[in-house]
């Protein structure tokens, strides 16, 4: 993403980023900026520092709090160093001092488009060869099920409560497969309006509606040759799902805006954690796609329903926390077997990592284990009145409930702004004031887009 105000230079700077084969989105000023961030998560960022509406050190923030692996480049004047140097304080990757050449620009931005791609590649593999050996016969079930599926190309439909490792388990998928070395592009679907969702997956053509000022590639262009992972299946709007069924009945999708057809070579992936079928009689979810997308499906159980996973587990988690070295006493043990986990893994993850903020020495003791009071119900926020006391400031008891909001929309920014009732805008301000972690983000794009060669 090129942000420049003037726009013989954005252009400039976006012709020499085209010539080296990038896909530039631009913006003109700090507006335009944080809704094309927003709206296509770009690999890297290259801003100007002074724009008309502000500047590139009041951007960084609200960048940030989207989507903070994400490199950004502030562009400054001679006498502006010193504002630059307090940007690259609040997160910015370096600044280019101006007048630069294009072509250290270019090195510049693809050196930190595949450290960022590096990075991401090794999380993926770190997960694939931490494999977990579960006890619970549940579990076994769906490892062997999964073995089966191995050299399959097949759609597979994962069902399962929120935070049972859904999206996890359709990383291993894909890294099992014979796409492994393909990308695997994942889509939270929950919350995103139609014409948002069809221009993601599909793209879009100049012009194909108000603001699609380029041309642009879709997520299905970016999975190529891969995965394509469909989170929250459940939620793409009817108008979408009978293109989505094309992409699994015929491999072909066509653009928004263009006439012709283009091939989708992906594995289609989907995960819900509603009742698909119910959405079907009620007409909420076409039943030719459900029947499609359900020939294989996959049910991760709760962590309730597997408890003798629970031990073993938590220090599978603390190893991949880089915390192998720590033990749990009996009485943690005894803690973390008698909880009901409403929030499954991920309220587990986050536990052990709370207990490893609160232990002393190397073995984290029952004491050290404290439960989210608010993860009892993930889809209810208590009233602030039944959570506040005596010694909590207004702050706290804001950023709480923020936290308690994003949880129960898991980490959907939009939804749990709407749930608090203000601006998104406003409550990215508050995550970045807070310091609040938001544990999910939308969408992972782990390549350029449209960059179809293997990693
Ligand atoms: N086998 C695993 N090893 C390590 N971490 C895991 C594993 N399974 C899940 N997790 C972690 O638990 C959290 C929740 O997992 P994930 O996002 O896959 O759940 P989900 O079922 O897709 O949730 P949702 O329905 O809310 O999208 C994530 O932080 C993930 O990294």
């Amino acid at each position: 993403m090129v942000v420049e105000d003037d726009g013989e230079l954005r252009y400039g700077l976006s012709s020499a980023l085209r010539e080296a084969h990038f896909d530039v989105l631009e913006a003109a000023s700090c507006t335009e900026a944080v809704n094309v961030f927003c709206a296509s998560l770009p690999d890297a960022a290259v801003i100007d520092l002074r724009l008309p509406d502000g500047d590139a050190v009041d951007l960084l923030p609200r960048l940030r709090s989207v989507d903070d692996s994400v490199p950004i480049f502030i562009m400054t004047g001679h006498g502006t160093i010193d504002v630059a140097v307090r940007a690259v304080k609040e997160g910015a990757e370096d600044f280019l001092t101006k007048p630069f050449e294009m072509r250290s620009l270019v090195e510049i931005v693809g050196r930190a488009v595949e450290r960022r791609r590096g990075r991401q590649a090794s999380k993926l593999s770190r997960f694939a060869i931490l494999p977990f050996e579960p006890r619970s016969a549940a579990m076994r079930l769906l490892e062997d099920e999964v073995e089966r599926l191995r050299d399959s190309d097949c759609s597979v439909l994962l069902l399962g409560e929120t935070g049972t490792g859904k999206s996890a388990l359709a990383r291993r998928i894909h890294a099992l497969g014979a796409r492994s070395k393909g990308p695997f592009v994942d889509v939270n679907c929950a919350g995103l309006n139609r014409e948002f969702v069809e221009s993601e997956l599909f793209g879009h053509e100049k012009g194909a509606f108000t603001g699609a000022h380029v041309s642009k590639q879709g997520l299905l262009d970016a999975a190529h040759g891969g995965t394509l992972f469909l989170d929250e299946i459940g939620d793409i709007d009817l108008q979408v799902q009978p293109k989505v069924l094309k992409v699994v009945e015929e491999k072909r999708f066509r653009r928004m805006g263009d006439v012709k057809e283009r091939s989708a070579d992906v594995r289609l992936l989907a995960a819900t954690h509603h009742d698909l079928l119910a959405a079907t009689s009620r007409r909420a979810f076409r039943a030719d796609l459900y029947y499609r997308i359900s020939t294989v499906t996959l049910t991760v159980p709760p962590l309730r329903d597997r408890r003798e996973d629970i031990v073993p587990f938590s220090l599978h988690l603390l190893s991949t926390l880089g915390a192998g070295d720590i033990s749990l006493s009996t009485g943690a043990e005894v803690r973390l077997l008698s909880h009901p986990w409403p929030g499954n893994v991920r309220e587990l993850k986050n536990v052990l990592e709370r207990s490893l903020l609160l232990r002393t020495g190397n073995v984290i003791r029952a004491s050290d284990v404290r439960f989210d009071q608010h993860a009892e119900s993930a889809a209810a926020i208590p009233t602030t009145e039944s959570t506040r006391t005596s010694s909590q400031t207004l702050q706290d008891v804001e950023r709480e409930h923020i936290q308690r909001a994003l949880e129960a929309e898991r980490g959907r920014v939009e939804a749990a702004a709407r749930r608090l009732g203000i601006p998104r805008s406003t409550l990215y301000q508050k995550v970045k004031t807070y310091g609040i972690q938001v544990t999910r983000i939308r969408m992972t794009v782990p390549r350029r887009l449209g960059e179809r060669d293997s990693d």
